[in-house]
């Protein structure tokens, strides 16, 4: 399915977890972590978490290891494998990180099922230790946007994704998400796009309390069971519709 991109929030959609508390936690930063909490930006804390693991003697390998164990569900796995399997554009849009996100994607065999991941890059500077910086510059182009943390506005992603992914024809979008910072997202999603909020999580309860401010279809989702099944018929159902409007356009 050439025409539909499956845009997927990371932690709490992809993964059960929080990555960055996985690795807080499982690391024994929990203290640190939440001492440090009220003075630094989410991003410059987890930085800061990175030197004290630098500083300790664990390596990016460590830290690794130590993703490669976050849980992902055999049904999550299965769908991400099926989209991709059927043609369509899996993407990826999160506020958790580059290093983190890869980490666990390559461990299952998935990261070359997704053509593009938004979210805060990383690298490992000379000394091996690694660095974590927001996905916009908190300084120099602040988002503007009061419905999402400063450093990422993930409804400005998906507008820049409809401008460039738009180039080769109408695309579907399909967006997956859980958390407050997926609700500008939604909002920015289209009459024929669709949105599938985790049932019972922040996103879910603002498209609840807002059904009119969202133009895209909205469908639950509790587990990888229901994720895989919704996501598989909605896939099913755009290409019925797409065969339908090709045959269509060829007896007439
Ligand atoms: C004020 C403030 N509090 C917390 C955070 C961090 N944060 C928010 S949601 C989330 C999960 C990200 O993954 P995903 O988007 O894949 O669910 C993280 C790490 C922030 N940036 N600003
Ligand atoms: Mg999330």
């Amino acid at each position: 399915m050439a025409g539909i991109v499956i845009l997927f929030d990371f932690d709490r959609t992809i993964i059960n977890d929080d990555s960055d508390r996985w690795v807080v936690v499982e690391m024994g930063l929990t203290h640190l972590f939440n001492q440090l909490r009220p003075t630094l930006p989410w991003n410059s804390l987890m930085d800061r978490m990175m030197e004290e693991l630098h500083s300790q003697g664990i390596t990016v390998e460590g830290i690794a290891e130590c993703l490669k164990r976050v849980p992902l569900h055999p049904q999550i796995i299965a769908a991400i494998k099926s989209a991709h399997a059927l043609g369509c554009d899996l993407r990826i849009i999160s506020d958790a990180n580059q290093f983190f996100i890869e980490a666990i994607l390559k461990h299952h065999g998935l990261l070359g099922c997704f053509s593009e991941i938004d979210t805060n890059p990383t690298f490992v500077d000379g000394k091996g230790r690694l660095r974590i910086s927001p996905y916009h510059d908190l300084a120099s182009s602040p988002h503007g946007c009061n419905l999402c943390p400063p450093n990422m506005c993930k409804g400005l992603v998906i507008e820049r994704t409809r401008t460039s992914i738009s180039e080769n024809g109408k695309k579907i979008m399909i967006y997956l998400g859980d958390g407050g910072g997926d609700f500008c997202p939604s909002l920015k999603l289209e009459k024929a796009d669709h949105v599938m909020p985790r049932k019972n999580f922040p996103l879910w309860e603002r498209i609840r309390n807002n059904p009119m401010l969202i133009k895209a279809g909205v469908h639950e989702w509790s587990d990888g069971e229901e994720l895989e099944r919704i996501l598989l018929q909605l896939i099913d159902s755009m290409s019925i519709e797409d065969n339908f409007k090709t045959f269509t356009s060829t007896v007439s």
